[in-house]
């Protein structure tokens, strides 16, 4: 049996991997090994059943062939999750899909699936969780009322029209719709998903969008059809003329109204495409038609308003991809082009604006990259991966715009400024002492060990860290901006698919260990990272070896009484951070470890002053009662003498 189903497996991933055949031997997928037996990856079994097969962003780019898997009833009757997300797969879902009847959740997301959704998919009646987002998918999407105790359905950025169709909502808990075509009125029992859920649907009305249904029209009775014209009895009347002459003239004015309906569309995408093209000619601004700049010089920034609004905006608005932040309250492309912005500074991949968005509430920070070579596919699958990953000091994107010319990426601005602004500004108002300092390194870093090595082989490196993308926000925790955005891609993107490349290799984990280190020392010594051509690492490492360890820490750690001995031990973490090679680093893992160990011996020497002030203050409480109750004694012990 398990041979039958090996079989199976085999040709199934012969077509998902396009028949390239699957080369990665260390995967198992032969015909000479068992899928259980032999523990093949992405598949996990109960004794000798297959029961889920998950091969996420493995970079396969061929089909799915449902009538291949499910056609081995044993099989297909033991088969509970397929998972296949963060793929290249095409092509359609098949009706035989609904032959792997057990299944309680398929999840194909992230991949380029495209037709309709059979609508055999209403027969998996064990269904628990339906994730088709980020696909290509269009039509209207079938009955899924039958599915009794669907617990998610994700539908969001695809293509599908028609109305939201029946669903059973009573145990949905997650449900998206959102970035597709959908028209009508949403359905009364899926209100009580908020406007996330719909949003980026032009044709959906009702609660809970704004814009309410013209149910009134649709109610209204239909006016009863004119009887039908009596039959000539002979020859053609002389109204029948006139009748048949206004039917042509109608017929031609209607067909003038469409050629000038089409002349005018292919003029606005004519249009457009020179909007496009002026974006990317004029530099100073986020976007650039609608912005004339007026260059302010304040204390080294320039600021730059927005004095006007193109009318070019609404071409342009579906391109902002508005992702899953709970921050985001409807935030549109127009919104920022119509806020007033201004620039917080430039640097190696572009510019940042702080933007006000009245409307929402909220003030963004909108980072502008251009001619960054990334494909628009690419980059969304890198934003909506990140999107994925949920960290409290993580500053996730709240919207992402993205054309051939520039990349857009929005986020909550941050009103602390950032870590580089804090070791090197010259602000007297923040005391940057030695425990703030410790506390913004171990968050940092216990923050990297959670993206490098919780996730596991999704871990993401951030490929860009430094000082000025370490934000401080209201309560001056540490959050890391822009992560993952410029990972560098160190593998060859020919064999392995741009998902897959852009999971970190060791190689970019180790680079953020050194960028990690080169924080240390900047909050260790007070200086920038470069400094007049000599980078800070070298710097260091010279002045170690000449034995003037003392020479290299910051005078402010040193006038506050820092503890000399804690701030050597973190100079030899960040030293080890900074080695050359990058096999002879530690990985962050032990980085966090080591810096946990200085900062609990902080703690315990803060308890113990603690501990040394609450005694001497408690033998003094003391003291003063005694004295006190001496002296009423001895007031008591003259007046009995009187
Ligand atoms: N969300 C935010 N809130 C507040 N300030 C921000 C925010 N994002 C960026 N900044 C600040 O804007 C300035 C410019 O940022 P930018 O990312 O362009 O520069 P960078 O980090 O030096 O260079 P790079 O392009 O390599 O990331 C920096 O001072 C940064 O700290």
């Amino acid at each position: 049996q398990e041979e039958l189903v090996r079989n199976v497996l085999v040709e199934f991933m012969s077509k998902l991997s396009d028949s390239n055949g699957f080369s990665d031997p260390t995967m198992g997928w032969n015909s000479t090994s068992l899928p259980c037996k032999d523990g093949w990856r992405g598949i996990t079994c109960d004794q000798t059943k297959v029961k889920y097969i998950v091969l996420d962003g493995f970079g396969f780019s061929g089909f799915l062939d449902a009538r291949v898997l499910c056609k081995v009833q044993s099989f297909a009757e033991s088969l509970q999750i397929l998972s296949l997300k963060d793929n290249s797969i095409h092509g359609e879902i098949l009706d035989e899909i609904a032959n792997c009847s057990q299944l309680t959740q398929l999840l194909v997301s992230g991949n380029q699936f495209s037709g309709s959704i059979p609508t055999s998919i209403s027969q998996l009646k064990n269904l628990k969780s339906l994730d088709i987002s980020w696909n290509k998918f269009s039509g209207a999407l079938p009955d899924l009322s039958q599915i009794k105790g669907l617990t998610g359905f994700l539908a969001q950025n695809n293509q599908f029209s028609g109305a939201i169709p029946n669903f059973d909502f009573s145990d949905l808990s997650e449900f998206n719709v959102s970035n597709n075509n959908f028209s009508g009125e949403i359905p009364d029992r899926g209100i009580h998903f908020d406007i996330r859920s719909y949003l980026n649907n032009p044709q959906l009305c009702g609660s809970p969008l704004p814009n309410k249904c013209r149910s009134s029209l649709a109610s209204k009775p239909q006016p009863t059809p004119p009887p039908p014209p009596e039959k000539p009895k002979d020859g053609i009347s002389n109204d029948q003329i006139l009748m048949y002459s206004g039917y042509i003239l109608i017929g031609l004015a209607i067909l003038f109204l469409i050629l000038l309906w089409l002349y005018k569309r292919g003029k606005k995408k004519e249009e457009k495409l020179e909007a496009d093209n002026r974006v990317a000619a004029v530099d100073d601004s986020i976007i650039k038609p609608s912005f004339s700049t007026v260059e302010l010089k304040a204390g080294g920034m320039s600021k730059t308003e927005i004095s006007s609004v193109s009318a070019d905006h609404s071409m342009v608005s579906s391109s902002l991809i508005v992702l899953t932040s709970p921050e985001v309250n409807g935030l549109r492309f127009e919104d920022l082009l119509k806020a007033p912005a201004e620039l917080l500074g430039r640097g190696n991949h572009g510019s940042v604006y702080k933007v006000g968005c009245e409307d929402q509430g909220m003030t963004l920070a909108v980072k502008r990259i251009k001619d960054w070579t990334i494909s628009s596919h690419d980059f969304k699958q890198r934003m909506r991966r990140l999107d994925q990953v949920k960290h409290p000091n993580v500053l996730p994107a709240i919207a992402f715009y993205s054309s051939r010319q520039e990349k857009l990426l929005v986020y909550e601005y941050q009103p602390n400024g950032s870590l580089f602004r804090l070791i090197h500004g010259n602000q007297t108002d923040q005391a940057f002492d030695w425990e703030s300092r410790i506390f913004v390194a171990s968050t940092i870093a216990d923050t990297l060990v959670f993206m490098h090595q919780q996730l596991h082989e999704d871990g993401i490196a951030h490929g860009n860290l430094k000082s000025s993308n370490i934000l401080l926000n209201a309560n001056m925790d540490p959050l890391i901006s822009e992560y993952g955005l410029m990972v560098v891609d160190n593998q060859d993107r020919s064999i392995v698919a741009s998902v897959k490349s852009f999971q970190a290799t060791e190689e970019n984990f180790k680079e953020d260990v050194y960028a990690f280190g080169v924080i240390l020392l900047e909050m260790l010594t007070g200086k920038m990272a470069l400094n007049n051509g000599i980078d800070l690492a070298s710097w260091v490492l010279v002045v170690v070896m000449e034995e003037w360890t003392a020479e290299v820490f910051d005078r402010n750690l040193i006038c506050q009484g820092a503890s000399e001995e804690r701030m050597v031990n973190l100079l030899q973490v960040a030293i080890k951070c900074v080695n050359k090679s990058p096999e002879a680093r530690p990985n962050m893992n032990q980085v966090a470890l080591m810096i946990r160990a200085i900062k609990e011996d902080d703690d315990r020497s803060a308890d113990i002053r603690q501990a040394f002030v609450h005694t001497t203050s408690t033998r003094r409480f003391i003291d003063e009662m005694l004295t006190t109750i001496l002296h009423a004694l001895h007031g008591t012990v003259i007046l009995r003498q009187k």
